[in-house]
């Protein structure tokens, strides 16, 4: 790969700034994939002395377009995306056992797998994802052949074998305790052995409905000794956490039957969290777990609405997530707006002043952005468009053919920005890129009858 430099306008979020606007910058991308320089355009020609990069390409961007951070969708189920769109209003109990164990338990076969694996990567690509934290099945084999399309198709992804040895309404979908944490370690060694350099896996027991004690215990253990970073569900619907509560009597709250089985780490991701309670966020604050906040499936299942603002204000890591397919939208743009969204109505439900929303479109930027590589272990890596990162990054047309955006004279960059988070899709997203290197999903791919 060649060294390249952009001049134009960018947009990031750093941890001071949930949204900072670089108007006429140029920003420069070494042969390794990672930003060298990102200066004033004013100060090129002597930055491309100082870099020795004379005669690189330069690129100059419309006055339309700017390049933003790739989208990083912390929870999504890839194994549920061929029923995305279809099942929304069931509650999540009922919506697991009357449709999504059944189709995971299809996975065995790995045909069907192939084809949902490498739609469901192209699909997240086209609209933003450069990192996608995925659940696959219970079918290691399967999960695997997800790992090589993530590979393959050059996203950057983190990768779970689901665990589960409790399964009542779907016999048929669930594997021994031993099973669970011998096929995980499997998982782990074999994706270690593929010497991917973007894709990792990921220790994921299903939740504590899923899984004994036992399973639970023997996970935790298997993710200490070897390193690995947990994904689970907690505390998403008040049917899961009550029926948690009687089936783990010996654990005061949901929190604790993850933290006394060794699954609550400064390495894990928890979805939802919608009920936690003080005592449970102050107990991730101290593990340094982080939570996914998936917004639109919390509405689809009529789980609940979670309050962002508490999270954060517990010190909390926070991320964005679709939860594909409890959300039926794959997109984390749709995820922003349902943050935002969500935000107003806890905001209302408690009296709020408006103006105390500390997640605004600005704050859900930096979360879908910055705020997800941080709850995946990668902020050293990308998030943002930092000196020495490597460049996951959107090039964005707010007039690309098609756009359903429209902008006006007097828009300024902040407006059109919203715009595109709030009304924006991937007809405006031209170009994808991890680590530099250009993975827009081009071709479309044969469908199935
Ligand atoms: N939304 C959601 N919640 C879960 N809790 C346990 N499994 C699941 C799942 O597949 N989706
Ligand atoms: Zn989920």
């Amino acid at each position: 790969m060649e060294a390249r430099v952009l001049v134009g306008t960018f947009v990031h979020a750093t941890r001071q700034e949930p949204l900072l606007v670089l108007r006429a910058h140029a920003l420069g991308v070494a042969r390794d994939g990672k930003i060298a320089f990102v200066v004033p355009e004013t100060q090129l020609q002597e930055t491309l002395q100082r870099h020795d990069w004379s005669g690189v390409s330069i690129r100059r961007l419309s006055h339309r377009q700017f390049v933003m951070p790739g989208l990083v969708d912390t929870h999504i189920h890839a194994s549920q995306y061929s029923f995305a769109g279809t099942a929304v209003g069931l509650p999540l109990l009922e919506w697991l056992q009357r449709y999504t164990f059944n189709v995971e338990a299809k996975f065995h076969d790995l045909e069907f797998a192939g084809d949902v694996y490498t739609r469901v990567v192209r699909r997240t690509l086209k609209n933003g994802t450069t990192t996608a934290c995925y659940f696959g099945t219970i079918h290691t084999d399967a999960t695997l052949l997800l790992c090589d399309i993530a590979d393959r198709a050059g996203q950057r992804a983190m990768v779970g074998k689901v665990c589960m040895d409790h399964n009542e309404a779907v016999p048929a979908y669930k594997e021994t305790s031993d099973e669970a944490v011998r096929d995980t370690e499997r998982f782990i060694m074999a994706v270690k052995d593929m010497k991917y350099e973007r894709v990792h896996p990921v220790v994921t027991p299903r939740f504590a409905l899923s899984c004994t004690r036992e399973t639970m215990r023997a996970l935790g253990e298997t993710a200490r000794g070897t390193g690995t970073r947990i994904q689970s569900h907690i505390s998403e619907s008040l049917e899961e956490v009550e029926l948690v509560r009687t089936l783990f009597p010996e654990s005061e709250n949901y929190t604790e039957v993850y933290r006394s089985s060794g699954l609550l780490t400064d390495k894990t991701v928890m979805a939802h969290g919608v009920h936690l309670g003080e005592v449970e966020l102050r107990l991730f604050h101290e593990a340094g777990a982080s939570i996914s906040h998936c917004p639109l499936s919390n509405a689809a299942l009529c789980s609940g609405t979670m309050d962002a603002q508490a999270v954060l204000s517990h010190g909390v890591k926070l991320g964005l997530g679709t939860d594909v397919a409890g959300g039926y939208s794959a997109s984390m743009l749709t995820a922003v707006r349902h943050a935002v969204l969500a935000a107003h109505h806890v905001g209302l439900a408690a009296h709020r002043d408006v103006k105390d929303q500390t997640l605004g479109y600005r704050e859900a930027f930096r979360l879908a952005t910055l705020g997800g590589s941080q709850v995946l272990g990668l902020e050293e890596v990308t998030g943002n468009l930092e000196v020495g990162k490597e460049l996951d990054a959107l090039l964005v047309d707010t007039e690309a053919p098609g756009s359903p955006i429209d902008i006006f004279p007097d828009d300024s960059w902040e407006d059109i920005i919203q715009k595109f988070l709030f009304l924006g899709d991937d007809r405006n997203i031209l170009e994808v890129y991890v680590a530099g290197r250009d993975v827009t999903p081009r071709d479309e791919p044969v469908t199935s009858p």
